[in-house]
């Protein structure tokens, strides 16, 4: 079995965009002269969403990396053995051969802090992160890590990532959402950080 199971619900809709304003962390941001990037890869969306709440949250500004090709939903079907994701899955060496249209975001030195976001993949970070951790140095960088998943934890797939980036910058775990998501969850989870 491949150790995970369906999702309990669907994403449930939360309103975009609430009356709360995220002035104060902005300003307090201002202040310090601190920068924030969300990069994130999402293959269905959900990390997408995630990411989207943490960026407005903290005023920062926002990547999606897309690997280059782009995955297909055949691709993806880890069900199936011969699926692209699958051969992957079972062979490092593809993995490591993946390119993104852009590993390196515009204005990298301009950031303090780093917000990682991907899927789970079979207990793990989805591999298109891999290229985007390897192709940027992260000295003197903060990084939170955060993920989606059915069910899964973010496990170690924090510490596999610090590994790749060379053991450079100061990483910290975040948080992997699981089941519905809910986007308040993920607000207070942000203002936690503070
Ligand atoms: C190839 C593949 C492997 C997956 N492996 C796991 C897993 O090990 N554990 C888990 O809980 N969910 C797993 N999932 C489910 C995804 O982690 C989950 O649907 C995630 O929220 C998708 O995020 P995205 O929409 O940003 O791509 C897997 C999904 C795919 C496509």
């Amino acid at each position: 079995g491949c150790g995970f199971s369906a999702p309990a619900g669907n994403i449930s809709g939360q309103a975009a965009g609430s009356a709360g304003s995220s002035a104060g962390t902005a300003g307090e941001a201002a202040k310090s002269g601190s920068k924030t990037l969300v990069v994130y890869y999402s293959a269905t969306g959900r990390t997408e969403r995630v990411a989207k709440v943490i960026a407005k949250e903290r005023q920062a500004d926002i990547v999606k990396l897309v690997p280059l090709p782009d995955y297909t939903e055949a691709d993806l079907d880890y069900n199936d053995t011969t699926s692209r994701v699958s051969r992957e899955h079972d062979d490092a060496a593809l993995r490591e051969k993946i390119q993104l249209e852009k590993a390196v975001p515009d204005n990298w030195s301009s950031y303090d802090t780093i917000f990682i976001g991907y899927p789970i993949w079979w207990g793990i970070a989805a591999w298109p992160v891999d290229a985007f951790v390897k192709a940027n140095d992260f000295t003197g960088k903060h990084v939170v890590t955060f993920a989606t998943a059915y069910s899964s934890p973010l496990g170690n797939s924090g510490k596999l990532l610090f590994e790749m980036a060379g053991g450079k910058g100061q990483w910290q775990d975040g948080i992997c959402f699981t089941g519905s998501l809910s986007e308040d969850k993920v607000r207070e989870w942000v203002k936690s950080l503070e």
